[in-house]
């Protein structure tokens, strides 16, 4: 059997390779019209930082797993086709702000149709509106001058995260698999399912119907942010009231029905997906007539937004309501840690509401690069996920320093704020740092990582989200 997958980012690059790993019987090309990011995978600086990737890939590079941009042939000897390209969020037109574009899917539609000789089941492993594959169907069949050829679609969703991918992928909650109920359908699903089936036990392979299966991985992404923003609405409260939200979380997720995971009250969530499913879950309920089911999945967004603009409002009025030429260490860019992804990290929003107020970021992320960080601060909302995006990066920008060490970045800084929880944030030596930076010295802590008893005592004046808050924080008007 020969597997092709189109796209080799987060999710098209980590699945394959572990697929391939799993299945040494099985040869996997992963390609891309992106010939820089084929060229990483080819070597051993990785176009993703990912723990536990290198090693998976190194196992099965050259043995069973290939990278390459040359889709046309790979695409034509392919048995199974997987779709892993960007499903962004549009930025004009129609939808913009909200829908799905599905430029880059449909491409690859076409790709797929004009090089196949033969049958094929392809799979959406992007993350698509729910009844894209029927919109597939039409343009794979339309395209394809072979009417001996078939295309069989399943949707075959990916819930792996960023930072935890290679083990969300050796042994995952679920597979889910969704194809039509037809003979093909039926004989499709059960290929894929053998495929899976090398590692994962068969009852955690779920199959279903492919609109359940589409809109399954909507409403999981939808009921992971929503559970954030919940956490973080009553953070807000915990604030005013002296209650503690880490407190409050821990009595609640002691519950059974409600569970302890995914709990943490943050800055806000960010990565490149949870926002953007969401609208485009609000976008498919708008256009099917569901106003109210669209505003209620909405209000999960809002409240992100409110969370980032809080946090710097609050780091602002500390500061006796100026940040106007202080500097202020960022202490990660990353939307969370143990990645170097930056797409929807709340540290954008957050820098650019300092930057307004007149503050100098001086940002420190161990895994992002000053490109990124340049790159991420000039790019307009959404204008990031498009494949050649990285060509346009700015070089220097008003107000934005990159630390070499966070020690660095803390160098005369009024504060620091945390916004990635990085496990080696918790390590350093903030007496030193204390020493090195202007006072009254502020630590705005957004991801609850520090221990800020003390930090305290060392003589930072500490904010901590969602927790009894420092009378010296009170707002100056
Ligand atoms: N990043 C994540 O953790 C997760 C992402 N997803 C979904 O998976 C999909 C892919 O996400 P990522 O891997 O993060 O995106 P990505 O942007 O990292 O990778 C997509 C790749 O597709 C390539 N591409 C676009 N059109 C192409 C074409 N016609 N031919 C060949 N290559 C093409 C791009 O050059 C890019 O390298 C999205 O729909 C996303 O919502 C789902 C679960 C997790
Ligand atoms: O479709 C996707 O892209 C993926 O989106 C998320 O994965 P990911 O975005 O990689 O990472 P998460 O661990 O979910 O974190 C997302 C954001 O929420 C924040 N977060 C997470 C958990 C929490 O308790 N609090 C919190 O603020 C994180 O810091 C981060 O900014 C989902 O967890 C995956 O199941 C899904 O496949």
């Amino acid at each position: 059997m020969k597997i092709a997958c189109i796209g080799a980012g987060y999710v098209g690059g980590p699945t394959m390779a572990m697929i391939a790993l799993k299945c040494p019987h099985i040869e996997v090309v992963v390609l891309d019209i992106n010939e820089e990011r084929i060229n990483a995978w080819n070597s051993d600086t990785l176009p993703i930082y990912e723990p536990g990737l290198l090693e998976v890939v190194q196992a099965a590079r050259g043995r069973n797993l290939f990278f390459s941009t040359d889709t046309s042939k790979h695409i034509s000897e392919a048995d199974i086709v997987f779709v892993s390209v960007n499903t962004p969020t549009k930025t004009s037109g129609i939808g913009a702000g909200k829908a799905a574009d599905l430029t880059y899917w449909e491409g690859a539609a076409r790709m797929i149709a004009s090089n196949s000789k033969s049958s094929k089941i392809i799979v959406e492993k992007s993350t698509v509106p729910v009844k894209t594959a029927e919109a597939i169907g039409k343009v794979l069949s339309r395209n394809c001058s072979d009417p001996s050829v078939q295309f069989e679609i399943l949707s075959n969703p990916e819930f792996l995260a960023e930072g935890t991918a290679i083990q969300d992928l050796m042994k995952p909650d679920r597979v889910l698999i969704g194809g039509s109920d037809t003979p093909s359908g039926r004989a499709a699903i059960k290929a894929l399912k053998e495929v899976y089936e090398n590692w994962i036990p068969s009852e955690r392979v779920l199959t279903c119907n492919l609109w359940s299966a589409e809109l399954a991985k909507l409403t999981a992404n939808a009921f992971l942010a929503q559970r954030i923003s919940s956490i973080n609405a009553i953070s807000a409260l915990c604030e005013e009231t002296g209650a503690d939200v880490q407190q409050v979380a821990h009595a609640i997720g002691t519950d059974s029905r409600i569970g302890n995971k995914f709990l943490n009250a943050s800055v806000g969530f960010g990565g490149s997906c949870f926002q953007k499913d969401i609208l485009n879950l609000c976008y498919v309920c708008e256009t099917v007539g569901l106003k109210e089911v669209a505003e209620y999945w909405y209000q999960v967004v809002s409240m992100n937004d409110h969370q980032k603009n809080r946090f710097v409002e609050r780091v602002i009025g500390s500061m006796f309501n100026s940040v106007k030429n202080k500097k202020v260490a960022i202490f990660g860019f990353a939307f969370k840690k143990d990645t170097g992804d930056t797409r929807e990290t709340p540290a954008i929003d957050v820098c650019k509401g300092l930057i307004q107020d007149g503050a100098i970021c001086a940002i420190y992320d161990p895994e992002v690069s000053p490109e990124m960080i340049f790159r991420d601060m000039s790019t307009p909302k959404f204008e990031w996920d498009k494949p050649n995006y990285t060509k346009s990066a700015s070089r220097f920008l008003e107000n934005v320093l990159i630390g070499s060490s966070a020690e660095d970045a803390v160098k005369g800084a009024h504060a620091i704020c945390v916004l990635t929880e990085w496990d080696r944030f918790k390590d350093y030596d903030y007496k030193a740092m204390y020493e090195q930076m202007s006072k009254p010295a502020f630590v705005f802590d957004g991801r609850n990582i520090l221990d800020h008893d003390k930090l305290r005592e060392i003589g930072f004046i500490v904010y901590a989200l969602g927790k009894p808050l420092d009378p010296f924080l009170q707002k100056v008007y």
